[in-house]
């Protein structure tokens, strides 16, 4: 055969294979709008993906992505069948965990809140019972305690009423000298703020709980925590996955849940709408008839603008279903004093009604409870006192202030 016959036939079958190579290519899935990994410096996404029950199976019609919230209208998001859910609870039921009971668990880890925080108790306990307070020793009682981030004020007020009490009092038997901290220390952390969770069905619909806060302080692992003290408690909770920026976030959150037979609405696409996950997952807890929905969201920094915006769009897009009954704010116990400015910028966006202080078996900073209560007004609802999963205890003052003396 000609070679010029054959060099072209040769080129017709080149062609041919290389068009059937990209024929049979499937399209890429279109990215999301950000990396997986972003930080709360990124800009608030603009609305992408779709909002699905955990373990909810695969179909064809698992509805739109796009739930983008256009606010004033109610959210676009693809309604989720009840049935999913109760697939959801059936999947996980074979390896329930039992938490512990949250009653009596600040006693059981008061040996930590003692340990970490034993310069505040014991150190106090030791000045006051020496033989001669001099002006010294009232200068050392002052420093241990800004040193435990009572805050200025608090300190002051707290030395002036326990230097009163001596002069009247006189005595340095240890036993009295303890009872009077201990007095003195409770009126301090103030036992007389409603530390109730508010988590129980109120007009025929769940309460709704929003937890807040920077990066890093705990939310995700807070509300995971959250739920077993609840389930402990033999209430129907459900999780809402808010938290689209971190795009482990609502797995870590899913892997909480499942533990203790608690579903966790989420979105499997990166940048769905906050907003409208949280829409999904109260109006999940609404059908499931919950007795609470509890709504984790991303960490986002105090001075960035457009996300602390995001965070207020949450709520008022979840109100277009249900009253938020209780917004925490998480805060980390280590990052002291900076903690505090964080919360007033919460306090600003959103109506904060309950502190959950984190990672306070880390630190010697046990006086912040006072003073972030006295800065917003708003009392510590739960402390934090470990990474394991029932390392987290109703606050009381009481028993704060036993261990700190233990
Ligand atoms: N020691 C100690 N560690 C804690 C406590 N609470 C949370 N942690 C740890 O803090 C780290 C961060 O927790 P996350 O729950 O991922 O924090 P987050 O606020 O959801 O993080 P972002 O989503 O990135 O904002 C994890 O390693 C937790 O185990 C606590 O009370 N004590």
């Amino acid at each position: 055969m000609d070679p010029i016959i054959l060099i072209s036939l040769a080129s017709v079958l080149l062609v041919g294979l290389v068009l059937l190579v990209f024929i049979d290519r499937k399209p890429k899935r279109p990215r999301g709008i950000y990396p997986t990994t972003r930080d709360a410096n990124d800009p608030g996404p603009t609305g992408t993906g779709s909002t699905a029950v955990l373990d909810r199976p695969e179909t064809d019609d698992a509805g739109p992505a796009g739930t983008a919230v256009a606010e004033p209208e109610a959210p676009v998001a693809a309604p989720v069948p009840a049935k999913d859910v109760v697939e959801a609870e059936e999947s996980t039921a074979p390896e329930l965990e039992t938490p512990a009971p949250a009653a009596g668990r600040l006693a059981r880890l008061r040996a930590r809140l003692a340990k970490s925080n034993s310069i505040f108790g014991k150190g106090l306990l030791a000045l006051l019972s020496t033989d001669n307070i001099t002006d010294d020793v009232w200068d050392e009682v002052e420093e241990t305690l800004l040193l435990a981030d009572l805050g200025t004020e608090p300190t002051m007020e707290l030395v002036d009423n326990l230097r009163e009490r001596v002069t009247v009092e006189g005595s340095r038997d240890p036993q009295q000298v303890k009872a009077m901290l201990h007095e003195e220390l409770v009126k301090m952390v103030d036992p007389t703020m409603d530390r109730r969770l508010d988590a129980s069905r109120k007009e025929g619909r769940p309460a709704v709980m929003m937890v807040v806060g920077v990066n890093g302080v705990g939310k995700t692992t807070t509300v995971g925590k959250i739920g077993r003290v609840l389930v402990a408690e033999d209430r129907h909770v459900v999780f809402g996955a808010a938290d689209t920026f971190r795009a482990a976030a609502a797995e870590q959150l899913a892997t909480w849940g499942a533990r203790v037979g608690v579903d966790t609405v989420r979105s499997y696409e990166d940048g769905a709408d906050p907003a409208s996950v949280a829409f999904e997952a109260v109006k999940t807890g609404i059908e499931q008839e919950a007795d609470v929905v509890i709504v984790d969201t991303a960490g986002r920094l105090q001075n960035k603008a457009n996300l602390m915006d995001e965070l207020g769009k949450i709520k008022r897009v979840i109100e277009k279903q249900a009253a938020v009954d209780e917004v925490l704010l998480v805060l980390d116990a280590t990052t002291g004093q900076n903690g505090l400015a964080q919360a007033k910028v919460f306090a600003e966006v959103v109506n904060i009604t309950g502190i959950a202080l984190t990672k306070l078996d880390g630190t010697a900073k046990g006086g912040i409870v006072v003073a972030i209560q006295r800065e917003l007004g708003v009392p510590v609802k739960l402390v934090g006192l470990g990474e394991g999963p029932d390392d987290l205890a109703p606050f009381n003052a009481e028993g704060f202030v036993e261990a700190l003396l233990d």
